[in-house]
């Protein structure tokens, strides 16, 4: 059994052998939700360095206490088979507590049959569909329709990567065509546009399915406004999530002329101009969005590499998963942006209503679980990969000194060749600018139950 809260209260008779822990001075909050996280999965031709142990290791140093994974099936793979093998390589490793979403990246009436399966025998209650990674993951509307009735028939949850998969692969031809190969072109193959055009086709889908939804990794002030404008006008269940990645970092890095730099930063929907931070911190703290994750997905720089000639091979993804909750505290708190009850709420409490793990978590009362993080407002950390917990020599959200970075030339980000020859080697990352304050002291805190 798991330990719960016994009694939260003043002046109350604690048990003979019960370890005491003084917390004053400190905040005591449930622990972080972290609902976007893909350890030890393959994917575009490589598998993420953070496994199950690495993984939840980094997020219980950073104050997460539950993590909620996706199993993501081969296309005509079973999707019982996909949870199965998930379960086997996470339940020996784990160190927090977890829970799955079953991506849908095929469709058929097997399919189906499976959700139900999912939902009715071992709890699932989300199930995420791409509407980008054309051939591979990418469904097509017709196809999305079916996942979201079904999921209205089942009450569970549709999460959708909203980006137009077909206007990104045209772009990519074209941006290879021209020349431009390096990780500029990522972010120039998907702009805002494609993604807002899908967050607003996805919403649409989902009202005529009559079925709430859940869009994953909001990257973008235009992605926020299709949502709001399903939110406000058509009344709609539509939840937001954003990255850690896109309030610590832009996507300025994509201009950085040392290859290795800029691979680091390419994950899908790519991070936006330097001004979206605040945007989306603003759109956080009004409830336009509601959760922040890390979409946790990292990848060794031998994997990286694989994109060296052509951009849309790079391996997508970030690490997050130990720096969300003091990114956001730094960008969100200390900026007077939000007050620490929005910094629960979006770090750890919507997410447990979101994915009914509410009352248990996200919330410090009596029989609830003992996740708690102990939060020092005061303290000062600096961010380094040398010091981080993830299996990768490469932390985002270390500063690098601004001197050596290199744009590259403007022609080649804008569609003509890209300069060729000698390039300025990039920056070596040298730490240690960004100062997240707040570290928990002590992450997960058992206290003892009755
Ligand atoms: N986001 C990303 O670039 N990588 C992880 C896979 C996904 O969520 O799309
Ligand atoms: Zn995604
Ligand atoms: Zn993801």
């Amino acid at each position: 059994m798991f330990p719960t809260i016994g009694q939260v209260g003043r002046n109350l008779i604690i048990p003979g052998g019960t370890r005491t822990i003084d917390a004053t001075g400190l905040l005591v909050m449930p622990g972080g939700i972290d609902p976007h996280t893909h350890f030890e999965v393959e994917m575009m031709g490589a598998k993420t360095a953070d496994d199950f142990y690495k993984g939840t290791r980094a997020a219980v140093a950073g104050g997460t206490t539950t993590v909620i994974d996706f199993v993501l099936p081969e296309k005509g793979q079973s999707l019982i088979e996909a949870y199965n093998n998930w379960r086997q390589r996470a339940d020996s490793k784990v160190c927090c507590d977890y829970a799955l979403h079953v991506g849908v990246t095929w469709w058929s009436p097997s399919v189906k049959k499976e959700m139900q399966q999912l939902v009715e025998e071992h709890g699932i209650n989300s199930f995420k569909v791409f509407m980008a990674y054309k051939d591979s993951w990418m469904l097509n509307d017709y196809e999305l329709c079916h996942v979201m009735e079904t999921c209205a028939e089942l009450k569970a949850l549709p999460l959708v990567h909203a980006e137009n998969g077909n206007i990104i692969a045209r772009n990519t031809e074209k941006l290879l065509a021209a020349g431009v190969t390096g990780p500029e072109g990522h972010a120039l193959s998907r702009d805002e546009e494609v993604e807002a055009e899908a967050v607003n086709r996805a919403c649409v889908i989902a009202n005529q399915m009559k079925c709430p939804l859940y869009i994953v990794h909001i990257m973008s002030k235009s992605a926020v406004q299709a949502l709001r404008l399903a939110r406000t006008r058509q009344k709609q269940p539509v939840f937001g999530e954003t990255l850690a990645a896109t309030i610590g970092t832009d996507g300025s890095h994509y201009g950085n002329a040392c290859y290795r730099h800029a691979a680091a930063h390419v994950l899908s929907p790519p991070l936006r101009a330097p001004h979206t931070a605040e945007a989306i911190v603003d759109a956080l703290a009004h409830d336009d969005l509601q959760i922040i994750a890390s979409d946790n997905c990292t990848f060794h720089e031998k994997d990286k590499e694989l994109g060296k000639n052509n951009f849309s091979k790079i391996p997508n993804g970030v690490n997050g998963v130990e720096d969300r909750m003091e990114i956001l505290w730094q960008k969100a708190v200390n900026t007077g942006a939000m007050d620490p009850c929005r910094f629960v709420a979006v770090s750890s409490a919507c997410a447990a209503r979101v994915f009914n793990l509410w009352p248990r978590k996200g919330r410090v009362a009596a029989g609830a679980d003992a996740d708690l993080a102990l939060w020092d407002p005061r303290r000062e950390r600096t961010v380094s990969a040398h010091a981080h917990h993830h299996a990768v020599d490469f932390n985002i959200f270390e500063v690098t000194d601004p001197a050596r970075v290199q744009p590259v030339a403007a022609q080649g980000a804008r569609g003509g060749r890209r300069r060729r020859g000698p390039r300025a080697v990039g920056p070596a990352p040298r730490a240690h600018r960004l100062r997240a304050r707040a570290p928990p002291r002590r992450r997960l805190q058992h206290i003892r139950g009755d």
